[in-house]
Order: C-alpha cells, then sequence, then structure tokens
C-alpha cells in the first residue's frame, strides 16, 4: 500500500493485515490508525471472551512499532508472561481466532510455539523472554539453522517481570556475551497489583524526578537519532542526567546500552528508534518505554489492576459479566481463616510473589501489614525469606500457587526440608485451572512435596476441611506443612465456627460400604461421592474415605482398607508420583499386593492438557465421576472373575 494511498475509512486498515509483512507498505500515520483499531478489536475480542486485557492495551503501538520495524518470524519477539500478546496475535494471522481465546480447543492466552511461528517461545511463567531472546541470538551467530531463520532477538519484558532474579541472571548473561540483542523494558509502573520493591523505585526515579522532567526533553529519544547539532548538546544533557542522577543506568553496569525511557504510546518516538536500534545495534540493547496498563480503555485504565484480568464485559459500560457464586472461593476462605488466626497469634505472618489479591493475602496486607510481605515475582527469594522467618521464630505462611511454586523448588528442598523448617505452604490453584491452560496446571506440588523427607502434605476435600488445614498448618512448629486447594468456588458446605487443628496424619471414613474402597486425597472428594450415588443404583456401595494426608499416611486407615476390601482406588487432582504412589509404595512395603489386593491409582494423565473449562479438563485427564464409576465397575469385574481375595 503506497504512502499517497489515501486511506478510505470504510476499509478498516485492520481489515487488510494478514500477517506482519502487510505493515510494511503503511505510512507511520497509517500505523497510527492501525494501532487504534488495533485497540478496539482487542476491547472487543476480550469482552466476549474475558482475559487478560490491561496488559496487551498497554502494549499495542509496542506491538504495531515492532512489526513494522521487524521481520518476524524471522526476526524473534518474545514476550515476557504474554498475557501482553493478543494484540499480537491479532496482528499475526488469528485475529479470526481471537474469539476462541482460552477455551477449549482455541487460542491460548499466551504465546505458544505450536499456535504460530509468529511465537517463537512460549510463555505465561514470568521473566522468561531475556533468557529466551539471548538464546535465540546465540544460536543465530552459531548457525543454528531453522526454517525461518533467525535474525533479531527482540525481549518485551515488563517492569514486574523484571523483578525476578532470573531477568537479571540473563542480562548479566547477555552483557557478558556482548550479542546483538534488544529489550524492550515496558515500564506501566504495574505489576498485577502496584509493583513493589527497588526496582520500581529506581526505575521511578529514572523518569519521574524534577530534574529528569527538565531534562527528558531534552534526551527525549535516542541521542544519536537526532540531527547533527542537536546531538551533542542531547548527549551531554543524556549523560548528565545519567551520570548526575546514578553513574548510568543499572542496565548499564550489565552491559546493555541503555535508550529511553520514551513514551510507549508515541508512534513518533517508538518508530524512529526502533528503526535506529535495528540499524544501528552491535551488542545488547535496553529500550525503556513507558506504558499505561489498560490504556484507551477507560473501565480498565481506572481499575486498580489496570485491567489486568477481567471476565466477559459490556464494552460500554465495562460492567464485567461475572457468574453468580454459590459458595466462598478457596482462596477468600484461606486468606479469612488465615487473617483471623493471625490476630490471635502474632508470630502467623504471610509472604507473597506479587500475588496478593490472587492469593487471598489482601485482607492479611490490610490488617497486619508490618506481618504480609509481597516480594514481587520472585518466588525463590519468597521461599528461602521464608524459611529464615520460621527460622527467627516466626509462623510464616508461603501462599504462592502450586504451579509458580515450582520456580521456588530448590529453596524448598535445600533451605526448608533440609533444615525442617517449619515453613507453611498454602498452595493455591492446585490441580487443573481452567482457562489458563497447562502453564498454571497445578499438577505437580503432590510428588515434588511428598517426596521430601519430613515434608507433611495435605489437600483440602472443601472448604471447610481448609479451614482446618490453615489452623493445623498453623499448630505445626515440628517442620514443614503444605496444604493444597483449586482455583474457584468451594462445594458448598458450611464453613466451621472455629478452625481446629487435625491430627497429622490422619484420614476419615466418609461412608462405610464393600468391597471397594475409593481413598480420595483433595476435592475429587465430590466426584467419588456423585460416582457411588450412581453405583449405589447398581447396588454397588464403595466405601469412601478422605486421606487429607499424602504424606504422612494414615497407614492404619489405609492397610484396613486394603484388608478389608477386594479393591483400592487412589484418586487426586496431581500427577503420577504423588499420593497413588505414596500408598502403593505402603502397599508394598508391607507385602499386602501379595495377597491379591486390586489397585489403581486415577491420576493427571501422562501429559499437559490444554485450557478449557475445569470440568471439561478433568472429563480430558479421566478424572470425573462417571470415570470414577468406571474404573469401580472395571475393578470389580476383574474381581468377580478371579473371584474373592485369597
Ligand atoms: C513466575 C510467575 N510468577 C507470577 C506470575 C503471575 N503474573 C502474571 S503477570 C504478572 C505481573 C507482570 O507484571 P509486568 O511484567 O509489569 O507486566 P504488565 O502486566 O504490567 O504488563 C504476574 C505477577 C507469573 N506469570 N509467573
Ligand atoms: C498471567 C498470570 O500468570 C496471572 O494473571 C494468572 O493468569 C492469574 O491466575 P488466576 O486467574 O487463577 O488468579
Ligand atoms: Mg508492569
Amino acid at each position: 500500500m503506497s504512502d499517497d494511498q489515501p486511506h478510505r475509512p470504510d476499509t478498516p486498515l485492520l481489515d487488510r493485515i494478514a500477517g506482519p509483512a502487510d505493515l510494511k507498505s503503511l505510512s507511520d500515520a497509517q500505523l497510527t490508525q492501525l494501532a487504534h483499531e488495533l485497540r478496539a478489536e482487542t476491547v472487543s475480542a476480550v469482552s466476549e471472551t474475558g482475559g487478560h486485557l490491561g496488559a496487551g492495551l498497554g502494549v499495542v503501538e509496542l506491538t504495531v512499532a515492532l512489526h513494522a520495524v521487524f521481520e518476524a518470524p524471522r526476526d524473534k519477539i518474545i514476550w515476557d508472561v504474554s498475557h501482553q500478546s493478543y494484540p499480537h496475535k491479532i496482528l499475526t494471522g488469528r485475529r479470526d481466532r481471537m474469539r476462541t481465546l482460552r477455551q477449549k480447543d482455541g487460542l491460548s492466552g499466551f504465546t505458544k510455539r505450536s499456535e504460530s511461528a509468529h511465537d517463537p517461545f512460549g510463555a505465561a511463567h514470568s521473566s522468561t523472554s531475556i533468557s529466551a531472546a539471548l538464546g535465540f541470538a546465540v544460536a543465530r551467530d552459531l548457525g543454528g539453522a531453522i526454517p525461518e531463520g533467525t535474525g533479531d532477538s527482540i525481549a518485551v519484558i515488563g517492569d514486574g517481570a523484571m523483578s525476578a532474579g532470573m531477568a537479571f541472571e540473563a542480562m548479566n548473561n547477555a552483557g557478558h556475551l556482548g550479542k546483538r540483542m534488544i529489550v524492550i523494558l515496558n515500564d506501566n509502573e504495574m505489576s498485577i497489583a502496584p509493583p513493589v520493591g527497588a526496582l520500581s523505585a529506581y526505575l521511578s526515579r529514572l523518569y519521574a524526578e524534577k530534574p529528569f522532567q527538565d531534562l527528558k526533553a531534552a534526551a527525549k529519544g535516542a541521542v544519536s537519532l537526532l540531527p547533527g547539532p542537536f546531538r551533542e548538546g542531547a548527549k551531554r544533557a543524556k549523560d548528565m542526567l545519567k551520570g548526575m542522577a546514578m553513574g548510568g543506568t543499572l542496565f548499564e553496569a550489565l552491559g546493555f546500552t541503555y535508550l529511553g525511557p520514551i513514551d510507549g504510546h508515541d508512534m513518533d518516538q517508538l518508530l524512529p528508534i526502533l528503526r535506529a536500534i535495528r540499524a544501528r545495534a552491535t551488542g545488547p540493547v535496553l529500550l525503556h518505554v513507558l506504558t499505561t496498563k489498560g490504556k484507551g480503555y477507560a473501565p480498565a485504565e481506572r481499575a486498580d489492576d489496570g485491567g489486568h484480568a477481567t471476565a466477559r464485559f459490556d464494552v460500554l459500560t465495562g460492567k464485567q459479566k461475572k457468574a453468580p457464586s454459590n459458595a466462598p472461593s478457596y482462596t477468600s476462605v484461606f486468606g479469612e481463616t488465615l487473617a483471623r488466626l493471625a490476630a490471635a497469634d502474632d508470630r502467623i505472618c504471610a509472604v507473597t510473589a506479587a500475588m496478593p489479591d490472587g492469593t487471598g493475602l489482601k485482607l492479611m496486607a490490610e490488617r497486619f501489614p508490618s506481618r504480609c510481605f509481597d516480594v514481587g515475582i520472585a518466588e525463590q527469594h519468597g521461599v528461602t525469606f521464608s524459611a529464615a522467618l520460621a527460622a527467627g521464630g516466626m509462623r510464616p505462611f508461603c501462599a504462592m500457587y502450586s504451579t509458580f511454586l515450582q520456580r521456588g523448588y530448590d529453596q524448598v528442598v535445600h533451605d526448608v526440608a533440609l533444615q525442617g523448617l517449619p515453613v507453611r505452604f498454602a498452595i493455591d490453584r492446585a490441580g487443573l485451572v481452567g482457562a489458563d491452560g497447562a502453564t498454571h496446571a497445578g499438577s505437580f506440588d503432590i510428588g515434588y512435596l511428598s517426596s521430601l523427607p519430613g515434608m507433611v502434605v495435605m489437600a483440602a476435600a472443601d472448604e471447610a476441611e481448609l479451614v482446618h488445614m490453615v489452623a493445623t498448618a498453623a499448630a505445626h512448629d515440628d517442620g514443614p506443612i503444605a496444604f493444597r486447594y483449586p482455583r474457584g468456588e468451594g462445594v458448598g458446605v458450611e464453613l466451621p465456627e472455629t478452625p481446629e487443628p487435625l491430627e497429622i496424619g490422619k484420614g476419615r471414613i466418609v461412608a462405610q460400604g464393600g468391597r471397594v474402597a475409593i481413598l480420595s486425597f483433595g476435592t475429587r472428594l465430590a466426584e467419588v461421592r456423585k460416582a457411588a450415588e450412581s453405583l449405589a443404583v447398581r447396588g454397588i456401595n464403595p466405601t469412601i474415605a478422605d486421606a487429607r494426608f499424602a504424606k504422612p499416611l494414615d497407614e492404619a486407615m489405609i492397610l484396613k482398607l486394603a484388608e478389608d476390601h477386594e479393591a483400592l482406588i487412589t484418586i487426586e487432582e496431581g500427577s503420577v508420583g504423588g499420593f497413588g504412589s505414596q500408598v502403593a509404595q505402603l502397599l508394598a512395603d508391607r507385602g499386602v499386593f501379595d495377597h491379591g489386593l486390586k489397585f489403581r491409582s486415577m491420576v493427571l494423565p501422562d501429559q499437559f492438557i490444554d485450557q478449557a473449562g475445569p470440568a471439561e479438563m478433568y472429563d480430558a485427564a479421566g478424572l470425573n465421576a462417571a470415570q470414577i464409576e468406571a474404573r469401580v465397575l472395571d475393578v470389580l469385574d476383574v474381581a468377580a472373575i478371579t473371584g474373592r481375595r485369597a
């Protein structure tokens, strides 16, 4: 499309964009218009699907400018977390599928290699983009051959993601290697919650202090972009700006050329500076752009979280269309119980890694601000920090999503379990989580925790059990203890008046039956009950037990179940290597299998399960009532053929 070709308002530019190559023929003015249309399309799509709105709105201009200047997929544009990648997906041939976002068989809510060549690296867990970009840059220089080739390597990372140690590990290495690569720091002064930490304050100083304001105009954009006569003056101003405040930026100390800060919504700044970087960069470059989370859509801009995550909503009013809740969320039950216990015990404190709302610690933070710590996106630090809080005489609750605790696993082993320190792990989003899909599944914590000596591992079967497990953890000073619970609402049982500690290692019989015993760990218990109702119609009444503990197991209860039944079935919202494996180990060690017990362990399948509704995902995983019933019938048929146990 030529510059002089007038843009006919009746045909939106976005309708003519099949892929990023189509941006190359647009004028700068048309690119600005395209950004306007892209923002509207992003709001429209997310209003129908729900999802991460604010971050994407904050990078609309940046996305257009990157795809206009660079040549994806040869140039690798790698989005950190990639919750902000919806505009990128729209421009890279997926506009027609945007309304399948985060749904079964639909588009992922994050970048995904298998979804598009324009997604060179998958994401969703924060702070991986610089490592990935460096990897591509080194592969390029080593002659790594891939179909689309490798040109520039660009990481787009937010100020929140930049607070993770991994980002600095990568920058340190990139600065050392000196490879040409580009980091774009998308600084909107927001994480999910307002950002925390010294880095956030540092970044603010880069562009907020009075002297900076005066000089900013002079240093606007990259010095080298200015016409000759202005260049020297601006360079002096910029050096003064940097030298005056901090003797060069943190990023330059790590070996990067630092450019900015510039207005990340101003195409007249973005386009020339990106073109200059593309034309002239010889080593690692960091471009600091200032943006607004939720930019251009007032309800998102006004929201406390910048519109970070939203249900489906009415575009005109911004009113979210949330399904009515029938029971409190597990998260809120945890948060309220913890705050209640903390009121009576000033040793109780809490640690979150940038997820105060998601983990339900907001109430704790409001009531006991001196005992609630948001460490930023820094799970490794959060775990070891909790370990030392325990060593220092506190009762720390380290509240993290199962999937994000994976980031701090060595610290769980090395700093907590090995030293037997009484850290309490409140593990939210246990099991399959729904729209966030495989990257956020809490599939592995049972296995990775119950294999640790001295670790106590619990799972709440419902919200009432969760209340008691919080109390159990609070009272447990003998060593580390973890309790897990799923995303979403409870089952609607009455909450106990008083949180009562459970006896460590003791399960409970929920229903007495015969022939088959079903031993549940966690909230699959509700599905087991449903299966039992259907089995009762067939005259089959299994014994149902809630294990409560994967470690230590209630050995007496389990061995008795094995003794009194032809078949024992375990079920959990976790992968192989967890609860069922612990039970199998016990039965094997005690020689129980020598006497013919039929044993089945129902676990998540050995595969990553893509996003869908949670019930759909558990269907795919084979862990819903119908599949439980089928397993009982199967094992009974086998028992019937071979007759009763010897
Ligand atoms: C390891 C890890 N911890 C926590 C999260 C949850 N999380 C998703 S986005 C986000 C905030 C990211 O802030 P920033 O990088 O500034 O991006 P913005 O949303 O502001 O564009 C967090 C904490 C995550 N994705 N990965
Ligand atoms: C992008 C990210 O990692 C978080 O926003 C995450 O999606 C939150 O998950 P919940 O919606 O379960 O709190
Ligand atoms: Mg941010």
